[in-house]
């Protein structure tokens, strides 16, 4: 299968899932208490940027691919409790996990961030300058895999990263599992690995 092709195919299972997750509350089982959580205690603490690139994701036919603002603030708590400042982040889309981690970790951490779609990160760009982060991420325009063998193949990187976000083609995930596992630090203290959407590979 061409890798065009693939990557639509991808898109396609993913808009399913996270349709199936937007209409099947998992955690809080109400639509009425998700909404009343978002307003009373997520939209509120949410940094301006994000909620800009929210929106402005909103529009776009994918939109709902966007990592929700929940989920993000709990990533933020990660971040801080590790003290995170060199991250890898596999699926960008329009970069809404991506400007948070960004907005998280130090003025000298790094991101490397790996997604095929350019265009879909361009959205994001500009709320990414305007949050005067972009010296931080590091946009590889590539499926993840290679470029995750190319860093392997220097061993300066092995266990160099503090934390990796991967949110992408759900076929993959093993084979990403595998390779960031060399990458993040071996600590459980000092490295973690998540990877979203995992359970509903089953
Ligand atoms: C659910 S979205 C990511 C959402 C993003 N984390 C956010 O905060 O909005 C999934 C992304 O995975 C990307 N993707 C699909 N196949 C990929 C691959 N082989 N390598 C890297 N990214 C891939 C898609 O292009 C899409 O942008």
């Amino acid at each position: 299968m061409a890798e065009e092709e693939r990557h639509c195919k991808s898109k396609r299972k993913e808009g399913l899932t996270k349709h199936r997750m937007s209409s099947n509350p998992v955690i809080l089982q109400s639509v009425n208490l998700t909404k009343y959580v978002l307003e009373t205690s997520v939209y509120p603490r949410e940094e301006e940027t994000l909620k800009e690139l929210r929106k402005a994701t909103a529009g776009h036919p994918w939109g709902f691919m966007g990592a929700a603002p929940d989920a993000g603030q709990l990533m933020t708590l990660l971040l801080k409790l590790l003290n995170a400042k060199k991250t890898i982040e596999v699926g960008v889309f329009t970069g809404y996990s991506l400007l948070l981690t960004a907005l998280t970790i130090p003025d000298d951490g790094k991101i490397i961030a790996l997604d095929p779609d350019r265009e879909a990160y361009e959205i994001g760009l500009p709320f990414i300058k305007k949050a005067g982060v972009e010296h931080k991420i590091d946009f590889i325009e590539s499926p993840a895999l290679p470029v995750l063998d190319k860093l392997l193949e220097d061993p300066s990187n092995k266990e160099s990263f503090d934390f990796a976000f991967v949110d992408a083609d759900k076929d993959n995930y093993w084979n990403y599992h595998e390779r960031l596992l060399k990458l993040v630090m071996a600590s459980l203290s000092a490295g973690v690995l998540i990877e979203h959407h995992l359970p509903m590979l089953y």
